[in-house]
Parts: C-alpha cells; sequence; structure tokens
C-alpha cells in the first residue's frame, strides 16, 4: 500500500524556535471537512499537476496566512483500515515564517508551546509521531486502523533516499 493507490494529502506544522531551545507549535483547529473538531497541522490535497511542496506552501498561506522561507519534507504517513480509502500524507515542517497568523473558512489557529500540545484534541495516532517530528526525527510510518477504533502502528527511520522515493510516486 502506497501512494501511487491512495488518496495524497500534505500536512504542515510551522514551528517556532526561542533562542532558549524552547519550541512553539502552531496547530488549526480543524472547523469543517476531515477530522472537523480536531487540532492538526494545516494541508489539503494537491491540485491537478501541483507539486506536494507548492501543494504544502499554498495551503499553508490559505489555512493560516503564513509563508516560509524553510519548508522540510520530514516524514509520510500510509494509513489504512477496513472502513476508509488509503491515505498517504506527506508531513512538512515549516519555519523561518513571514505574514501574520489568521483564522481561515477551515481552520482556528493557535501556537502551543511543546509540553502543552492538546493531544486528546488530535487526530488519535498523533501522540505517536508528533513528539520525534518535533524533536527532527525523519520517518515513515505506518497506521492500520481497526473496526473498534484501535490503531496498529509501525515507525521507522527515514533517510532522504528513502522519502524520495515516496515522494517520486506521488510526482503529477
Ligand atoms: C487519520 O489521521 C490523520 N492524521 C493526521 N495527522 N492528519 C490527517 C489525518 N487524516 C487526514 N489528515 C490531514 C491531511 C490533510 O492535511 C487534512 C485534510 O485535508 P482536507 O480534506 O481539508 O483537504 P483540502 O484539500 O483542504 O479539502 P477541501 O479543499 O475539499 O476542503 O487532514
Amino acid at each position: 500500500m502506497g501512494p501511487h493507490n491512495a488518496q495524497l494529502y500534505t500536512v504542515v506544522f510551522p514551528i517556532e524556535e526561542g533562542k532558549g531551545g524552547d519550541r512553539r507549535l502552531l496547530l488549526g483547529l480543524k472547523k469543517r471537512g476531515m477530522g472537523v473538531g480536531r487540532w492538526n497541522g494545516f494541508g489539503g490535497k494537491p491540485e491537478p499537476g501541483e507539486s506536494l511542496d507548492a501543494c504544502a506552501r499554498r495551503e499553508l498561506e490559505e489555512e493560516c496566512g503564513l509563508r516560509t522561507r524553510r519548508l522540510q519534507y520530514v516524514g509520510v504517513l500510509l494509513m489504512s483500515g477496513t472502513d476508509c480509502p488509503d491515505l498517504t500524507i506527506f508531513v512538512y515542517t515549516a519555519r523561518d515564517l513571514e505574514g501574520d497568523v489568521a483564522e481561515s473558512d477551515e481552520m482556528r489557529p493557535r501556537w502551543f508551546g511543546e509540553g502543552e500540545i492538546p493531544y486528546d484534541g488530535c487526530h488519535p495516532e498523533a501522540r505517536l509521531w508528533w513528539p520525534g517530528m518535533l524533536g527532527g526525527e525523519r520517518f515513515v510510518a505506518r497506521f492500520t486502523f481497526g473496526r473498534d477504533g484501535g490503531v496498529e502502528h509501525d515507525i521507522q527511520p527515514a533517510d532522504d533516499a528513502r522519502l524520495a522515493e515516496l515522494e517520486s510516486l506521488a510526482r503529477p
């Protein structure tokens, strides 16, 4: 199961790093559609012919008003389940941010300190990979959702070659 036969999405996490090494993460409370009522990064589906990088930048600006001078492709989520379509989600972090944070039709943004992330209000698997992502890990994570609401997971470190291989399968 992979990008070639799954619905493709991007998700972007804006991060600010303070001088003392403390980090803040901008999350958005989803106001409609998939994941409504949950805190998440900013993202969505690529438009026809759009690269993943361009999609990530567009969705970031549309959903929270920010642009970035440092977008980093850090991981891939391969999601499957009995009662839902397969999803492949390309994960980015965004630093060196420009613009003003603004609420959109889709997202209500809010900054959280690393120790304040509201995991109970996020997608259930978020707590399994966000701490690693915030710590700078690059990864491929496989999640399999069961009918009982449980989720099996396998999270592996990924290098440039593995991430590029997955990205190339999604190239328009
Ligand atoms: C199931 O678990 C998920 N976990 C996480 N962390 N993120 C997820 C999960 N499922 C979906 N997402 C992300 C992927 C995208 O960033 C959004 C959903 O995007 P959306 O459906 O809003 O896509 P758009 O292209 O913006 O859609 P419309 O323009 O049609 O509103 O959630």
